[in-house]
Parts: structure tokens; sequence; C-alpha cells
């Protein structure tokens, strides 16, 4: 059962030219893709290709100077005013790119009691505690915390029971493999509870490796869509841009050799 759909998305800014004359920059167009109740999907592509953009525009969360088109839905119901409203950091999460959108200011706890849910200490602290976060994660700043903590707290605010589908933009750049593997296992954790999990992320070994479906982006557009299965043993099926960035990756040798 689909739960979230994109349709013939596009994002175009408006901005002005040096002389003061209007442009407009098309950054998505004809981005379309859907991902059903409890499935990983990989949404890969080189930078610049478009995928944060995809993630702001879902969330509606997209600057005042971009106009969107096409049509997106969550469990039916068109990713809108109030239905958007009230799906925003409850059944749809966003784990952000960077995080730096933690607030330097506020320790931890503070900051996951916050959004919408307002939740009590001791949710906070079972939450720090899914992702295996001491309850002394609660009274810390982000300074205070490694990378790879921060991340597992920017993951901690994707547990939930209303959760139903969560976004996470590149949560592995730059830690530690053995945090990274901690990172798989939590967003594995939450698909095997049923949970839609759309991981954008320019490692296309990781999402050849745990993603049950990928997309591929390209210049703002989505080219294809496939099954790992399907590019490791029928190629000639995928989009030769997907070949062309899984015969780019070092790894594929030794997968091939498998
Ligand atoms: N506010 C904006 N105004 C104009 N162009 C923008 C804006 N935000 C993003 N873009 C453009 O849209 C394109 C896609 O950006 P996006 O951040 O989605 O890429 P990405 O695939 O997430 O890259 P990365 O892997 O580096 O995070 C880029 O060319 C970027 O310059
Ligand atoms: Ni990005």
């Amino acid at each position: 059962m689909t739960i979230l759909n994109v349709e013939k998305l596009g994002v175009t800014f408006h901005q002005y030219d040096r002389r003061g004359r209007p442009i407009e920059i098309p950054a998505l167009h004809d981005v379309s893709l859907s991902a059903a109740r409890g499935e990983l999907l990989a949404v890969v592509g080189a930078s610049g290709s478009g995928k944060s953009l995809l993630a702001h525009a879902i969330l509606g969360v997209l600057p005042p100077n971009a106009t969107v088109s096409g049509r997106m839905t969550l469990e039916g119901y068109e990713l809108t005013g109030a239905w958007l409203e009230t799906v925003r950091g409850r059944q749809l999460r966003l784990i952000p790119q960077s995080v730096t959108h933690l607030d330097p200011s506020m320790t931890v706890g503070q900051q996951l009691r916050l959004g919408p849910r307002r939740l009590t200490r001791t949710r906070v602290l079972e939450l720090l505690n899914d992702v295996e976060l001491s309850c002394q994660t609660y009274d810390r700043y982000p300074h205070e915390l490694s990378g790879g903590m921060l991340r597992r707290i920017l993951l901690a605010t994707c547990f939930g029971d209303d959760v139903r589908v969560v976004i996470a933009d590149e949560p592995t750049p730059g830690i530690h493999p053995e945090a990274l593997e901690e990172v798989v296992s939590q967003l594995l954790r939450l698909r095997d509870n049923g949970v839609t999990v759309v991981l954008i992320t320019h490692d296309m070994v990781l999402a050849m490796r745990i993603a049950d479906r990928l997309v591929v982006f390209r210049g703002g557009q989505s080219l294809d869509s496939f099954a790992p299965w399907q590019l490791l043993n029928r190629p000639a099926s995928c989009h030769p841009y997907a070949q062309q960035l899984w015969r780019a990756q070092p790894a594929h040798d030794f997968w091939d050799a498998v």
C-alpha cells in the first residue's frame, strides 16, 4: 500500500539577476516516486541533483521564493494546507541533512521536548534510550557531544507511535563506521516497525545494501526506480546513469564477486 506519493513534482526558484531583472531557476522538474508502508526507499544522486529539495518540498518547508508544481500525497491525502500542518512533525518527520539544525543554546532535552508533539521529560529519556544515548545526554548542549551522538539525537526525533514516514537527509556523512552502523540499524528498525523510510544519500553502496528500492536523481529529475537486485542482476533494465553511478563505486567489483 502506497503511503507517500510524489507525482511530477517541480520546484522553481524566483530570483533577480545583478541588474535586478527577475529570473527563474528550475531546480526540480518531473520528479515522481512512491513509497509503500514499511519500505526503505533510497534517493541517490550527485551533489546538487535535488535530493534535499525533494525532502523540503514534501515537508512544505521551501523558501518563499520557490514555486511548487505537481502533486504529493501522504496516505492518499494531498500534502497541503491543514493535512500538511497535521502530519508535519508527527506522522511525517524529517531528519535534516546537517546537525547544525540543533540549537547550540539549548540542551538536547529542551530541544527534543519542543516541536509539535510537546513531549514529557520521561518520554524524551525513553527516546534517548531508544537510540542508545544515556540519560545524561538530556542535559548536555550540542557542542558537548560527538558528531555520531548528534546524528543519533536527530534520529531520536523520529521514534514515536504516530510516525508513518521518516525522510532522512544524508544521516550518515562524516561519521565513523561504528556510528554509521548504529544509524543504519536504527533506520532498519524504523522500517521493521512498518515506518516508511526515505533515505537520501549519495552513498550508493549503502543504498544498495539496505534499501528495498532506489530512486536515482540527476539534474533535478528522477530518472529511474528499481530494487538493488535488478541493478545487480539485470543492469540493462535500469537507467544507464544508474549503472554508471554503480560502476563508479570502488566497492562494486567486490559485490560482483560475491
Ligand atoms: N534557495 C535556493 N535558491 C536557488 N537555488 C537553490 C536553492 N536551494 C537549492 N537550490 C539549488 O537546487 C539544486 C538542488 O539542491 P539540493 O540541496 O536539493 O541538492 P542535493 O542533491 O541535496 O545536494 P547535496 O548532496 O550536496 O546535499 C542545487 O543546484 C541548488 O543550487
Ligand atoms: Ni542535500
